[in-house]
């Protein structure tokens, strides 16, 4: 691998976009180790979480690499099948079932915007800045980006963001939603991996069956995902990580 990082922490998986000297721009060659490394944290046990995130501290992602895909994709249908791709891996990311962290640690742009959204989380940098600027290019969000921002922040506020391509700072974007935690710039790593660690200790059953839960009660009526839920809550009754949890809580009352 060479544009893509992987390293561990504890038990969450650094995915780390290493170009910085593009802005860590996502080009062809991201796209084909991305998945890579997904994977490997998806069959490793003993990962619980991860954190996605860009190399330094002046961008995250800079959007797809504008310098490469103007060279190479000239017509609509290039561009459809090379962003259906991209769109694919968001999708895989949306509904990976171990909580996806994106680690904002510097400029969020179009594309990049559109991956952090594909996160179940989003933890940024004070330093951080976020725009889906796609509008300002006369193109619009292509690799699944709106569809998740609009599911995040609500169509609206949705709106807003694509049509004016207005860049907001890490504290607004925390305001509206779009970023669940700003942290330090000078502490962000720690921060972020403390983050996605604190998802990554609990109990790994109840987390899958809660991320898998919530996305399916997306396409479900009230009455059937309040029922999904009630059987959840059930299938984990007996886990091993419940009955242990019960046990502390009733040795501590003797
Ligand atoms: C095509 C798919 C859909 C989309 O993603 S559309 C949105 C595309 N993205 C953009 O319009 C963002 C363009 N970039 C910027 O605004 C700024 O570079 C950004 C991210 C705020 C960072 O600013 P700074 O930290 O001041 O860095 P800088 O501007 O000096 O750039 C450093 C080097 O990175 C390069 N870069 C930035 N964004 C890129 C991109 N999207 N594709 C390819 N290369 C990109 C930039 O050209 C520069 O390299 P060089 O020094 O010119 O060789």
């Amino acid at each position: 691998m060479s544009e893509i990082v992987y390293e561990t922490s504890n038990q969450v998986a650094v995915i780390r976009i290493n170009r910085p000297e593009a802005s860590n721009a996502v080009n062809s060659q991201v796209m084909a180790e991305l998945p890579e490394a997904l994977e490997r944290a998806a069959n490793d046990a003993s990962v619980r979480a991860v954190l996605i995130t860009g190399t330094g501290d002046r961008s995250f992602v800079a959007g797809g690499d504008l310098k490469e895909f103007h060279d190479t994709l000239h017509s609509a249908e290039d561009v459809y099948k090379k962003w259906s791709v991209m769109r694919q891996i968001l999708y895989r990311i949306a509904t990976f079932n171990k909580p996806v962290v994106a680690g904002l640690n510097g400029a969020v742009r179009g594309g990049g915007a559109e991956l952090a959204m594909a996160c179940h989380f989003r933890v940024a940098s004070s330093k951080a800045s976020i725009g889906f600027v796609q509008v300002k290019l006369g193109i619009s969000p292509g690799w699944g980006g709106a569809a998740l921002l609009a599911r995040t922040v609500g169509m609206q506020r949705a709106r807003w963001l694509l049509l004016s391509g207005q860049v907001l700072e890490a504290a607004e974007a925390e305001g509206l939603g779009l970023v669940d935690r700003v942290v330090s710039s000078l502490t962000f790593m720690p921060d972020a991996l403390q983050f996605a660690g604190e998802l990554a200790a609990n109990p790994p059953d109840a987390v899958q069956g809660i991320l898998e839960m919530m996305r399916t009660a997306e396409k479900l009526d009230l009455a059937a995902s309040m029922e999904l839920e009630s059987r959840l809550c059930a299938s984990l009754w007996n886990s091993e990580p419940h009955q242990a949890a019960i046990d502390r809580f009733l040795k501590k009352r003797k």
